[in-house]
């Protein structure tokens, strides 16, 4: 009997990466203050036996670092190794344990770059598992029940935390504190509840087997950096990314993804050195930039994010400069992804 709801199940790959859902501190009254990266992945899943009730799951140590800390080598690697196990026949889920302060734009990149309609869920939590009322056993079930539904196919890089399923490509890390750090601009997926999963509505936006772009054909991606503004900046930090080697430059505008008068000098002499230049928002709820709007993006052969934070439009230029140098080809995968 056991046998057969064992064939029953799905089979689902837990892949650990770190971060504070495997975080540790030194007391349960230690929520903010602890170590992440901590628990070895056997030990996670073995703190949530009822996991074996919602699919055969093992788990696999792909590194153990805080999220903050995360490389493009370790975002290549991490992508491989989803790409492999999802090419495997007796694989029908996988799920990503990752920390939270950058899983929003790995959750992105998995979903730019890996071609398959299986589910693959990231996860973490906002407070260790040494924790009073730690929220990583829920969110990991609620991640496996997901990986495990035949309903999450097709859907993209999905995101479980705080009982909500998000888009990989929308959500992103709001607050620190709360356990319900995790929002979109554009509203959650659905919702998971006692392991089953509830849709409300489906992304709009090209990913995973509908993307031009294949982790398979990327060999390293290239230096995109970021600058922030706000009242008062200076050039320095732009003409410093671009002098260290940058290929693109992400604006993280105030705003529309508005551009200081004492900066905007610098940013057209970089393009025209050859360095892209790409409009993003750095307002809080989620920015709208569109072209030509603040800044004639036409006439400056600039790039406009749209919705994407600067952290995403970082993901998504990287992504595309491996395929295109081509600022209209850019701007195309900026309005479709
Ligand atoms: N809540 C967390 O996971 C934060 C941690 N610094 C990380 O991203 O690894």
């Amino acid at each position: 009997k056991e046998a057969e709801t064992q064939q029953k199940l799905a089979n689902v790959v837990v892949l650990a990466t770190g971060g504070t859902i495997a975080g540790a501190g030194a007391s349960a009254a230690n929520s903010a203050t602890y170590q992440a990266a901590k628990v070895g992945i056997e030990q996670l899943i073995a703190a949530v036996p009822q996991l074996g009730q919602l699919a055969n799951v093992r788990g696999e140590q792909v590194m153990q670092i805080a999220s903050e800390s995360i490389t493009n080598d370790n975002l290549l690697q991490l992508g491989r190794r989803v790409a492999e196990l999802a090419d495997s026949k007796d694989v029908d889920g996988i799920v990503i344990t990752h920390g939270t302060d950058t899983l929003e734009e790995t959750a992105y990149f998995l979903n730019l770059v890996e071609k398959t309609d299986k589910p693959i869920i990231v996860v973490g939590s906002m407070r260790p598992g040494t924790a009073m009322s730690a929220d990583g056993m829920l969110n990991l079930y609620n991640a496996v029940a997901v990986a495990s539904s035949k309903d999450a196919r097709g859907k993209g890089v999905l995101v479980t935390m705080n009982d909500e399923i998000q888009s990989g490509r929308d959500v992103s890390k709001m607050i620190n504190i709360k356990t319900e750090a995790f929002k979109s601009a554009w509203g959650p997926l659905g919702m998971v509840v006692e392991g089953k999963s509830y849709w409300f509505r489906l992304p709009a936006k090209r990913h995973t087997m509908d993307s031009e772009f294949d982790i398979k054909t990327i060999e390293s991606l290239p230096d995109v950096e970021i600058a922030y503004s706000y009242g008062n900046v200076s050039d320095t930090a732009y003409k410093a990314l671009a002098q260290s080697g940058a290929k693109a430059i992400i604006h993280a505008g105030t705003g529309n993804g508005s551009v200081s008068s004492r900066v905007v000098p610098t940013l057209q002499a970089l393009r025209k050195d050859g360095v892209q230049i790409i409009r993003s928002s750095h307002v809080n709820a989620g920015g709208f930039v569109l072209r030509n709007a603040e800044q004639p993006d036409d006439k400056y052969d600039w790039v406009v994010a749209h919705d994407l934070n600067p952290q995403k439009a970082r993901i998504l230029a990287m992504v595309a400069l491996t395929k295109t140098n081509d600022s209209k080809e850019l701007q195309r995968m900026f309005w479709e992804y």
